[in-house]
This record gives C-alpha cells, sequence and structure tokens, in this order.
C-alpha cells in the first residue's frame, strides 16, 4: 500500500457482531477517512464498545468485511493483530497506566515493546506526545501525582507514541469533570487537526452539542449515520 494511501482509514462493510450468542449489530456499514473526527453514541449496552474492540480486533466478525488502517480484519491472523495495532491509538474511560511507573516509564515502556531502540529517538518522541497534550516537563511525575484529566492525557500521550493513523477512544472522558473534559475535547482536536483521525464513543451530548462533528448512532442493532440523515441527540442513555 502506498504510504500517502487516499483509503478510508476505517471500512466496514454489513458487519454483524454477537457477544456470548446475542447478536448486537447487524448490516452495519461505514467509512471513516483520514483526519475525519467522529462521535459514536447509543444507549448504555447498545454495542459501542463491542464495536470499538472489533475495529481492534478485540472481537471476531460474525459476518462482512471491515479493514482498519489496511488490515483485513477477516482474514487478519492473530500473530498480526499487534501490527494492527501500532496503527491505532486505543484509549479507554480508566487510565491504565502503570501506578508504580513514572510517565516516562509508561511511555518508554510502550516505545521498548513496539521495537524502539535508539535512547536518544525515544527521549524526544516523549518529550513531542508530552508536549502536544500540555505535559511538557511533567515526565518523571507518577501517576498518582497527577490529577485525573493529567492521567487521561498522559494516556492520550501514549497512544499518539507510534503515528497512528486513528485514535479510538472509548468514553476518554467519562470519569472527568466538564471543565476537564473540555480541555480532552481540545487535544483531540488538535491531535485531529494534525491529520490522525479519531472516533470517540461517548455519552456526552453536551459536547457534540458544543463541537458538532459527525455522529454515528447506534440503535436497535443498526447504526445511523448524520452524514446520511439527521440525528437526534435528546435521550441520553
Ligand atoms: N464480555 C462480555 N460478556 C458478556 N456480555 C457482554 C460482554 N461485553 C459486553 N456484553 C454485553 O453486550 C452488550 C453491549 O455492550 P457494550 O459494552 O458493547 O455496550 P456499550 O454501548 O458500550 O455500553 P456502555 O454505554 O454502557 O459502555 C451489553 O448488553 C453488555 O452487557
Amino acid at each position: 500500500m502506498a504510504p500517502f494511501s487516499t483509503d478510508p482509514v476505517v471500512s466496514v462493510r454489513n458487519i454483524e457482531i454477537s457477544i456470548e450468542g446475542r447478536q448486537l449489530l447487524k448490516n452495519c456499514s461505514f467509512d471513516i477517512q483520514k483526519g475525519e473526527f467522529v462521535y459514536l453514541v447509543g444507549r448504555t449496552g447498545s454495542g459501542k464498545s463491542s464495536l470499538l474492540r472489533t475495529l481492534y480486533a478485540d472481537l471476531t466478525l460474525d459476518a462482512g468485511s471491515a479493514s482498519v488502517a489496511d488490515f483485513n480484519l477477516v482474514e487478519l491472523k492473530q500473530k498480526n493483530v499487534p501490527m494492527l495495532r501500532r496503527k491505532l491509538g486505543i484509549v479507554f474511560q480508566d487510565f491504565q497506566l502503570f501506578k508504580d511507573r513514572s510517565v516516562n516509564e509508561n511511555l518508554e515502556f510502550v516505545l521498548k515493546a513496539t521495537g524502539w531502540t535508539d535512547r536518544s529517538k525515544m527521549k524526544s518522541r516523549i518529550s513531542e506526545v508530552l508536549m502536544l497534550v500540555g505535559l511538557a516537563g511533567q515526565s518523571k511525575k507518577m501517576p498518582h501525582q497527577l490529577s485525573g484529566g493529567e492521567q487521561q492525557r498522559v494516556v492520550i500521550a501514549r497512544a499518539l507514541l507510534n503515528e497512528p493513523r486513528i485514535l479510538i477512544a472509548d468514553e476518554p472522558t467519562g470519569n472527568l469533570d466538564p471543565e476537564v473534559t473540555e480541555d480532552i475535547y481540545q487535544i483531540l482536536d488538535k491531535i485531529n487537526r494534525q491529520g490522525t483521525a479519531i472516533l470517540m464513543a461517548t455519552h456526552d451530548y453536551s459536547m457534540i452539542n458544543q463541537h458538532p462533528q459527525r455522529v454515528l448512532k447506534l440503535e436497535n442493532g443498526e447504526i445511523i449515520d448524520s452524514n446520511e440523515q439527521e440525528i437526534k441527540l435528546v435521550t441520553i442513555f
């Protein structure tokens, strides 16, 4: 694939997903283009996390086809899953930092695990991502010395280390107060403007109303796309 591919970062066609034999999603089709910002909404239990897990190959498809960052998910072998995940940045609601390691050590761990060896390159990449999330100079701190919002920013920095084509975020602001939520949105927006696509599951309709972007909504096991029809964001849960 050419390095400057114009193919969608995510392309999903007629997929079906089930959990423990119960069908969650059917006939779902959508594309996400390079540099798009997309919200994923739907009631609790509608399948948002499951759809995201499918995209990073943590859940298999029952039917249909999907490609993510030029990986065909139907044909993807287990041994190649780490290669796919290197092209994605994944951010969850609960921070999942190593609590007994500094910010620098948390980030260095990921670089080493993904094949980086040159110390000075690692150091400069860590500085770059911390700068991007507004935490320059904080690399020696331990997670408990940071606020919840700052910890989430470290998680975002960690997700950016390998220059992902898309950041997949599952309720990244779920535990944060409105002011901190706004800060996180602004960081995601900045990352997006630099060319990384963003797919973010959220229940935060006030954020969506304040910062309108394309919305994918899961409803009754199917997907509604704001590019194709108007989506009313009224009922939250
Ligand atoms: N590991 C699992 N084992 C059994 N059932 C599961 C599992 N994970 C999810 N489910 C069920 O699948 C359905 C979809 O869950 P999912 O987490 O994808 O929904 P969601 O839209 O992300 O919900 P929320 O908004 O609460 O995060 C739910 O009914 C949930 O209980």
